[in-house]
């Protein structure tokens, strides 16, 4: 299997490399050559198999050479053990023929696990047969950073240095990043919100001397590792609920579009899914671009939902290089806009997305009115990035399809928002009620590539 970017204009790669290497050296983002695809019957045999099987199954054609069946096996098994429920991503209904995936149970308590926990077993398992070391550069709302933190801390082959948005995150997320104490780990608080930091990243990967010199990697979801280990939960939720016998359809809270991308992977795959509906806050560019074809972040607006404050969403890209039939030129074209301040998407290309996507926008009153609804009628406690998910889903009028939700983090990563809709207070985890006593260690950084890739170097140096 080979991967190429979606501008066109970059070296093609293995797995290996493109895992490696995260974003394109043309700025764009890895892709692979041809989508297997699963037959009915596949499909159908995944029904009852447990999610280590499935994922084997869903993963191994995009793998390729790069690991045994034996070893890719093995990776899976270690990259889900740690799991807090035996199904890993278990299906709860809400009501007639509409049901939450629960992705919060892995050790960061958000669906970020599911990706990062195999890519740290991935990156440990390539590190170690080849030798080489390397520094990885992430940047993050809450979720991203700590689930990475968490993947990759104590690693001898790799130092992770996340960048987030300095007061912008829940204070659980923060003392998520900010309380392991292994030396190989950097957390930075920067001025600025999201997209400033995932621009800094990608400023870092178009600095070849500096990307070659400190031997640059990537954990979001610019990295096609990412976006692949979540095209499993599609599966593992869609054939408990009948697939491929009926179709079904998915609500995916949405910012950076890599989750949502996974599902678009997974009917591509064969996966019979009808609809692919975006959720978002406040923060609505997807939902307008949907709508209108316009393409123009118009900045960020802090929402109670924090880990969605975001506008320029990297995945997009990837479903684009889709809508205009492969052609990077196309997209490079476009990416040179946005640059300038956005772009209109050709008419082409939002029917080819229309026939898979739909969205809709959630205000915040909404969203503190769905987690005490839903909490009310089921029982449910929602965090406030999956009621957007809920509400969008609930506008949908949800017919014969099955709906999924997918719930992306755990209640307790925020209490305030919770609290504030519900009078309940989530508690986090036994194995985490220690997290507001653990000493927080933090660098505060300037929205400064310079600064930024001098503190990295000087530490890497250390
Ligand atoms: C809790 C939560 N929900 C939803 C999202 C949005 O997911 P994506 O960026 O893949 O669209 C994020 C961040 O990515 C998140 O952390
Ligand atoms: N919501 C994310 C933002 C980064 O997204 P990614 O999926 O591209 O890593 C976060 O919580 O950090």
């Amino acid at each position: 299997m080979k991967y190429i970017s979606t501008r066109g204009a970059a070296p093609i790669l293995s797995f290996e490399e493109a895992m490696l290497s995260g974003l394109a050296r043309d700025g764009g983002l890895y892709l692979p050559e041809s989508i297997p695809t699963l037959s009915h019957g596949d499909i159908a045999a995944l029904s009852g198999l447990p999610y280590e099987e499935i994922a084997f199954r869903i993963m191994r054609p995009f793998i390729g050479e790069t690991f045994t069946d034996d070893e890719f096996a093995e990776i899976i098994a270690k990259a889900y053990a740690g799991f807090g429920h035996d199904a890993r991503a278990p299906l709860v209904q809400l009501a007639e023929n509409h049901f939450l995936l629960e992705l919060f149970h892995g050790p960061t308590l958000a669906f970020k696990d599911f990706a990062m926990q195999l890519i740290g077993q991935l990156f440990e398992a390539s590190l170690k047969r080849s030798g080489n070391r390397v520094t990885i550069v992430g940047a993050t709302s809450g979720d991203t950073g700590s689930a990475a933190i968490e993947a990759f801390r104590g690693l001898e082959a790799v130092d992770v240095f996340i960048l987030y948005p300095h007061g912008r995150v829940s204070e659980v997320q923060r003392r998520q990043m900010t309380t392991p104490s292994e030396s190989n780990v950097h957390t930075l608080a920067m001025d600025g919100h999201f997209d400033d930091c995932q621009a800094r990243v990608k400023d870092m990967f178009n600095d070849f001397d500096f990307r070659d010199g400190v031997r640059l990697a990537g954990v979001n979801s610019i990295n096609w590792a990412r976006v692949l280990a979540q095209v499993v939960y599609y599966f593992s939720s869609a054939v408990s609920l009948g697939a491929p016998h009926r179709k079904v359809s998915f609500t995916v809270p949405t910012g950076n579009f890599g989750d949502i991308f996974a599902g678009y992977i997974a009917k591509r795959m064969g996966l019979p899914i009808e609809q692919l509906v975006v959720a978002t806050n406040q923060n609505d560019i997807l939902h307008r671009c949907l709508a209108t074809g316009d393409y123009r972040p118009d900045g960020v607006i802090p929402s109670i939902s924090p880990s969605m404050d975001i506008q320029v969403s990297s995945n997009f890209e990837r479903a684009l290089f889709y809508a205009y039939g492969g052609d990077g030129a196309a997209i490079s074209a476009l990416m040179d806009e946005l640059k300038e301040g956005g772009f209109k998407v050709s008419q082409g290309a939002r029917e080819a997305l229309s026939e898979t996507f739909n969205s809709g926008r959630v205000s915040e009153e909404d969203t503190l009115a769905t987690i005490r609804n839903t909490f009310a009628r089921t029982g449910e406690l929602l965090c406030p990035h999956s009621a957007v998910g809920v509400q969008v889903a609930n506008a949908q009028r949800i017919g014969h399809t099955p709906m999924i939700t997918l719930a992306t983090a755990h209640p307790a990563k925020f209490p305030d928002a919770v609290k504030s809709a519900s009078g309940v207070h989530p508690a986090l985890p036994p194995r985490m009620a220690d997290l507001f006593d653990r000493d927080e260690r933090v660098t505060r950084i300037g929205n400064d590539l310079g600064a930024i890739e001098t503190l990295i170097r000087e530490r890497i140096a250390l």
